[in-house]
Order: structure tokens, then C-alpha cells, then sequence
């Protein structure tokens, strides 16, 4: 679908003015919210959707919202990875990530994920800044300690995939407030000076949390969680989470998707939301508070 198509009904300037003026209630409402963005890889699947998720950033910003970007990188990276003849291997949802990979990792996401972020937002007219953990101290990690699902007494190799250990949001807070839209790759730096690899979505919860966000819209390539029969799930409190994850029903990149959603709400985010980025201006639609698509998670 090519969200800058002409719509088959286009709306008369009545109706474009009733629309604007009916969101006069929730704009004021949401004057100066920091809203948290993670943009998965797998949601950036074609460019016109990517200049349009671009210009959704602008246009939130404009109206008065105060929108922080967490980029994901995963088939990017995976991409790369194959043409140098490396094969990618995950462990509940964390890419086991050596020396190499790590490198790899380093160069896909802050080298061309996050630049091609900075430069869509740049050309909507925006002002993004590209940042990773590792800038003004942002995120503080050591190696991540990942105990087998099965049997916890045993823990996973998987090498320089971080656990953060703290965020320091005071450059994110300085650069907000030159207004520019942060664009942050989850790169987290350890005591050693060495980079760590952190899943994009565990980075866009803790940062959602530690910058007391009130919304948190997780894009994706699917339209939010399903149950086993492939049904939308619409709605999620933490007991039917954990028992999805407990009988496999999540799964995947979903776990650690899941894990920060929940960890979000749980710390005081108020609104947390998975959502179809392939659907064009749904992520406008929710940041607006217009509910459209997905799943909201729930905290009872
Ligand atoms: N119950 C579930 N509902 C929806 N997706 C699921 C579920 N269990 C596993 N998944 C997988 O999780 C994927 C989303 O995670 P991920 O690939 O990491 O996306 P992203 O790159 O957007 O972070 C989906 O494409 C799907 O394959
Ligand atoms: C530890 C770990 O798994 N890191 C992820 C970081 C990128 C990411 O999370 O990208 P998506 O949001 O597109 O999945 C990875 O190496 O793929």
C-alpha cells in the first residue's frame, strides 16, 4: 500500500476541518507528553512507509508532543551478516552476538539504520539528532545473564548482549529541549569501555520508563499479539501475558517485545501499545489517542 496515494474518496475541506477540530479535546490534553517510539526493523519495509512514519514523527512533534525514537535493525542486521557469510543464531528473542557480530551490529544500526532515520526526519522537516547508549552516558550495560526456559540453573553464552544497568536521560532531556527529535540505537556501553548489543525493544521500555513517558507505541510487522488460532488479541493484562509466554503461544522476537510492554506499564508508562507499522499513520492514529489497530497491555 502506498500511503502518499491519492484516496479513492477524498475528503471535502468541510470534512477536513471537522476532523481537525475534533481533535482539539485530546491535543490539549497531550501538550508536552513524551511519547516513546520503537520502530522495528521489520516495520521498515518499504520507503514510502518509512518517509511517512517519518513525517508522522514531524507532525507529532509540531502539535505539540515530545517524541523519542528507539530504532530496531534485527533483519538489517541479519542482512549484513549473510553477505559475510556469518549466520545469525537467537536465543529467547536475543541475537547471541561475539566479537564479530558485534561489529556488524555497530555498523547497521548507528551506522545506516539510525543515519536513514536522521535523514527521513531531517527531509520531513524535523530536526533528529542520532544517538546510541553510548552518547552523554545514555545507557549503562554489562552482559546479560539469560537462564535457560527449561531449566534455570543453566544460563546461555550469548556473548555481548547487554542487561542495562542504568539510563541517564539528561542528554535526551538537553536535546528535547533544543528541540530536536532524539533517535536512539540500542547500543548500550559496559564499565570496560566495550559496546553491548540490547534488544530495541527492552531499550525503548527502560527509556520509556526512566523518561516517565505517557505513551509507549511498539511498531511491527504484525498487527499486534495473536493467539494460536491467528486472532488478534486487543487486549492484554499481565496474568494472560504470562500465560501466552508460559504455553508458547508467544514467542520469538515477541518475548522480549512482550517483556518490556508489560515492564513499562507495570513502571508507571500509562498508555503501552504493539502496533502494525506497516499499516500507514497507524502509529499517528494511537499517538493521538484515535485507538486503531493492535494491542494494549494492560496492568491488572
Ligand atoms: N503470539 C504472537 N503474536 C504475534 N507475533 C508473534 C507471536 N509470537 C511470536 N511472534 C513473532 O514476533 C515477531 C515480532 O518480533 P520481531 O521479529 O522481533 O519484530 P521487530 O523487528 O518489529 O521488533 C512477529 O513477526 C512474529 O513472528
Ligand atoms: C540482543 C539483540 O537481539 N539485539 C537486536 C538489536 C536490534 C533489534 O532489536 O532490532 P528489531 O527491533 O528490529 O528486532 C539484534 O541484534 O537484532
Amino acid at each position: 500500500m502506498n500511503p502518499s496515494a491519492p484516496s479513492p474518496h477524498p475528503i471535502t475541506s468541510a470534512e477536513r476541518a471537522a476532523v481537525l477540530a475534533s481533535l482539539l479535546p485530546s491535543l490539549r490534553q497531550q501538550q508536552g507528553q513524551t511519547l516513546v517510539i520503537k520502530y522495528g526493523g521489520n516495520a521498515m519495509t518499504e520507503p514510502a512507509l518509512q518517509q511517512a512514519f517519518a513525517q508522522d514523527v514531524v507532525l507529532l512533534q509540531l502539535l505539540g508532543l515530545r517524541p523519542v525514537v528507539v530504532h530496531g535493525g534485527g533483519p538489517q542486521i541479519e542482512h549484513l551478516l549473510q553477505r559475510l557469510g556469518k549466520q545469525g543464531r537467537f536465543v529467547q528473542g536475543m541475537r547471541v552476538t561475539d566479537a564479530e557480530t558485534m561489529q556488524v551490529v555497530e555498523w547497521v544500526l548507528a551506522g545506516q539504520v539510525q543515519q536513514e532515520i536522521v535523514g527521513l526526519i531531517n527531509q520531513a522537516g524535523g530536526r533528529a539528532l542520532g544517538l546510541t547508549g553510548r552518547d552523554g552516558g545514555l545507557i549503562r550495560a554489562r552482559a546479560l545473564r539469560l537462564p535457560d526456559a527449561t531449566d534455570p540453573s543453566l544460563w546461555h553464552d550469548i556473548g555481548q548482549v547487554g542487561d542495562i544497568v542504568a539510563i541517564d536521560p539528561a542528554l535526551l532531556h538537553t536535546v528535547q529541549a533544543q528541540g530536536y527529535i532524539p533517535v536512539v540505537s540500542p547500543i548500550g556501553c559496559g564499565d570496560g569501555n566495550q559496546s553491548f548489543n540490547i534488544n530495541a525493544d527492552v531499550v525503548a521500555a527502560r527509556l520509556a520508563t526512566s523518561l516517565q513517558a505517557d505513551k509507549l507505541l511498539m511498531l511491527t510487522n504484525i498487527p499486534g499479539v495473536l493467539d494460536r488460532q491467528g486472532q488478534l488479541l486487543a487486549r492484554l493484562s499481565m496474568a494472560e501475558i504470562e500465560a501466552l509466554v508460559a504455553d508458547g503461544t508467544i514467542s520469538g522476537g515477541m518475548i522480549p517485545k512482550i517483556a518490556g510492554a508489560l515492564e513499562a506499564a507495570k513502571s508507571g508508562v500509562k498508555a503501552v501499545h504493539i502496533i502494525d507499522g506497516r499499516v500507514p499513520h497507524a502509529m499517528l492514529l494511537e499517538a493521538l489517542g484515535q485507538h486503531a489497530c493492535g494491542t494494549t497491555i494492560c496492568v491488572d
